[in-house]
């Protein structure tokens, strides 16, 4: 009968097969998913066909973490595109995930891939290549090495407070959070990559190049997660991405070059993070690609979240006189105006850091965090299959009122050492946990609890008319917000 029309019985032959197999891929890669948590009988949202469950505005983001923990509890599921993932927020579960079976969740699952020049970053290396470059960099962040960056910090702290105050005159307020962003990549640049972003002219080519990089469209990794294999034909979508990480990756590179013909010439280079990695270096602890990948993680997983810390604290103090006052009493009674300020100052001011603490706790800026399974485990009765993405949700478990009595109050109290004696030590995770928990840990807190002191010192933080009452929080690469914090301040 088709023959009649033009077309052999074989081509429909072949055309049916075809069709039939394209049903059956399109079946097998976007929809067998789609199921794969009802056979095993774990709770979870309900996916959408392509993109999963995290990206509904129901149960996607931060806010969809504490939903889901409220309807599914403490073990649910979810699809990350198409990559199935189980969600832990269980303390108890996850003190097994972080410490206890560490060799078992040792490493993470890929969210973001990275470019080749910066791939051997701590944050995204595995294994035995992971365990030793941790190793050699846990040093580099001690107490005694962080007392070598201890004048970089200072210094931005009094450019901070001077930028506060000059803004503060000119405007009847200011923009903290933009503020915050510049002293924490003054920091960082500083840190990590040996520069000073006021008056060197590599310094504000890194930082253009990372502002591009933050900024930069996403829609990349969103297809990537729903078909991986896809992201390495986006090359057009992530082209500033790339151009900017070319740019930080040379910067890197031109200050090692220099500070090793420094050495040469018989001159001392600063004593900065970076030095310690080219000293390192020069034991053959690490190569020169994974020094400049580890500058740019610390960039990348320094910059943002530690400048986001210090404005949602400096929003939270606005926002409640009574803390702000109490800590202003502790900060004149220890370290006056005048005082020069020191990291061991720090230890004499327990208030400081129940107040941080507590801003952590409403505001985590890495939100969620995860790990992948090496093989099948029993994790509480329940079993987790093999190359099973983990995640944690960090704000969930801070905004879980199981865990947290009316967790939207802000309540530094919370964290006196009676308090955090009654809770689960897996209730509270701004910093991740275990031996791959923040590296950066130390010098984040540092950073930010000698900015806090020094704004305190000078001046005294008030909401105003522009101030955003509720803070609208965005989740983005880390939990941020949509357009900046205005803030009014009072001199002292
Ligand atoms: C308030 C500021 C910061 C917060 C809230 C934060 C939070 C986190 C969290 C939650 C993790 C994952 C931990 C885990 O998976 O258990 C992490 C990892 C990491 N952070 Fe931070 N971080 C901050 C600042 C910094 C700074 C200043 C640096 C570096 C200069 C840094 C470098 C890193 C690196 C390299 C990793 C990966 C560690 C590894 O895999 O071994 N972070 N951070």
């Amino acid at each position: 009968m088709l023959e009649f029309i033009g077309i052999s019985t074989h081509t429909v032959a072949i055309a049916s097969i075809t069709i039939l197999s394209l049903i059956f891929a399109f079946y097998q890669y976007f929809v067998r998913p789609l199921y794969y948590f009802q056979k095993l009988n774990i709770p979870g949202p309900k996916p959408s066909l392509f993109f999963g469950t995290v990206f509904t505005k129901e149960y996607g983001g931060h806010l969809g973490q504490v939903r889901c923990i409220k309807k599914y509890g403490k073990f649910y599921s979810g699809l990350l595109g198409l990559k199935p993932v189980v969600i832990i927020s269980d303390p108890e579960m996850l003190k097994e995930v972080l410490v206890k079976q560490f060799s078992n969740f040792s490493n993470r699952f890929d969210v973001i891939p990275f470019d080749p020049a910066v791939s051997r970053n701590l944050l995204a290396i595995k294994d035995d290549d992971w365990k030793r470059i941790r190793s050699v960099l846990i040093p580099t962040f001690s107490a005694t090495k962080l007392k070598q960056i201890e004048p970089i910090i200072i210094d931005a702290c009094d450019t901070l407070v001077g930028k506060i105050i000059k803004e503060n005159r000119e405007n009847g307020k200011v923009n903290i959070w933009k503020l915050c962003g510049e002293y924490s990549m003054e920091v960082i640049m500083a840190a990590a990559f040996g520069v000073h972003v006021a008056d060197d002219a590599r310094g504000q080519k890194v930082c253009k190049a990372a502002a591009i990089f933050f900024s930069s469209s996403d829609i990349a990794l969103l297809i990537a997660s729903v078909v991986p294999s896809l992201y390495h034909f986006l090359s057009f979508l992530t082209r500033n991405r790339t151009n900017a990480v070319n740019h930080i990756v040379q910067v890197a590179r031109a200050v090692i070059a220099e500070r090793r013909r420094n050495l040469q010439n018989g001159l001392t280079n600063r004593r900065d993070l970076l030095q310690l990695m080219i000293e390192a270096a020069e034991n053959g602890k690490l190569t020169d690609d994974e020094i400049v990948s580890q500058s740019f993680i610390f960039l990348l997983a320094g910059y943002e979240t530690t400048s986001n810390a210090l404005g949602y604290t400096s929003y939270l103090l606005a926002l409640n006189p009574q803390v702000q006052q109490r800590l202003i009493d502790e900060i004149d009674e220890k370290c006056p105006k005048g005082t020069n300020l020191t990291i061991e100052l720090l230890s004499e001011l327990p208030y400081l850091d129940m107040v941080f603490n507590e801003s952590l706790r409403i505001y985590p800026p890495a939100y969620i965090v995860n790990r992948v399974t090496k093989h099948e485990t029993v994790i509480d009765e329940v079993k987790i299959p093999q190359d099973m993405m983990v995640a944690i949700p960090i704000y969930g478990i801070h905004h879980n009122d199981e865990l947290w009595p009316d967790p939207e109050k802000f309540i530094p109290e919370r964290f006196t050492p009676e308090e955090k004696a009654k809770r689960h030590p897996f209730a509270y995770l701004p910093f991740g946990n275990g031996p791959r928990n923040c590296i950066g840990m130390r010098l984040a807190i540092t950073e930010a609890k000698l900015a806090l002191i020094k704004i305190l010192q000078n001046i005294v933080l008030e909401p105003v008319k522009e101030t955003p009452i509720p803070l609208e929080v965005e989740p983005k690469f880390t939990l941020s917000v949509a357009n900046g914090v205005i803030i009014g301040v009072k001199e002292r």
